[in-house]
């Protein structure tokens, strides 16, 4: 599938690959001097923050060290199932190290209460959340995240490591998918 095929799924462009880049280098910038003269431990979510991770990591002036964790509450449908499941935890220990969890996405938010309420648990020296989207339902659960490139109006998005039924992944942009796609 090239992506003049994906093109045809997608109803519009929400966010384009430099809209995405420059606010990257902007949260870089704020990251970098939060942590200055500290050891930054990146926490990147599986899978849709893979694009996230690769590019903010690159955009860091700052040395950090990066591990991930997967974890999976959509399966292949534009619902969140409500259930979070692990399946592969991080391979460090965070005990007294300063962790970032970078997200593509916080959607009903519930992921995110879920992780900070785990990652809390093992007694990180600190503990922030950046995200590159979020949409209005997070709002909804007490969730506090330091970093926010885009607020996102309540659609389903796909691209730059956000999926539909895995698919979509790889686009270089944010966009919303046509209706017929999933059927709505
Ligand atoms: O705020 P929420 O409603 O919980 O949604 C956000 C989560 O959903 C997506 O992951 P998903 O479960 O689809 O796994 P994936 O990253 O492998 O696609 C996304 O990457 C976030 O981790
Ligand atoms: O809008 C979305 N798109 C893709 N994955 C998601 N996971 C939560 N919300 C979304
Ligand atoms: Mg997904």
């Amino acid at each position: 599938m090239d992506e003049k095929d994906m093109g045809a799924d997608l109803k519009s462009v929400l966010i384009t690959k430099e809209e995405i880049d420059a606010k990257l280098a902007e949260l870089a910038a704020k990251i970098d001097e939060e942590y200055a003269g500290r050891e930054l431990l990146l926490v990147g979510v599986l899978k849709g923050a893979v694009m996230v991770m690769a590019d903010l990591a690159r955009a860091l002036s700052s040395p950090v060290t990066m591990d991930w964790m997967a974890v999976s509450s959509y399966g292949a449908g534009t619902q969140s199932s409500g259930v979070v499941r692990i399946l592969k935890d991080l391979d460090t220990d965070i005990q007294g190290k300063h962790v970032l969890i970078v997200e593509d996405i916080i959607d009903s938010g519930l992921t995110l209460s879920w992780l900070l309420s785990n990652l809390g648990s093992r007694g990180p020296a600190s503990l922030n959340v950046c995200t590159l989207l979020r949409k209005p339902d997070a709002a909804k659960v007490a969730i506090d995240v330091k970093w926010v490139g885009f607020d996102i109006p309540n659609e389903f998005v796909v691209g730059y490591g956000l999926d539909y039924a895995e698919k979509y992944r790889n686009l270089p942009f944010v966009g919303t998918l046509a209706p017929h796609v999933y059927g709505g």
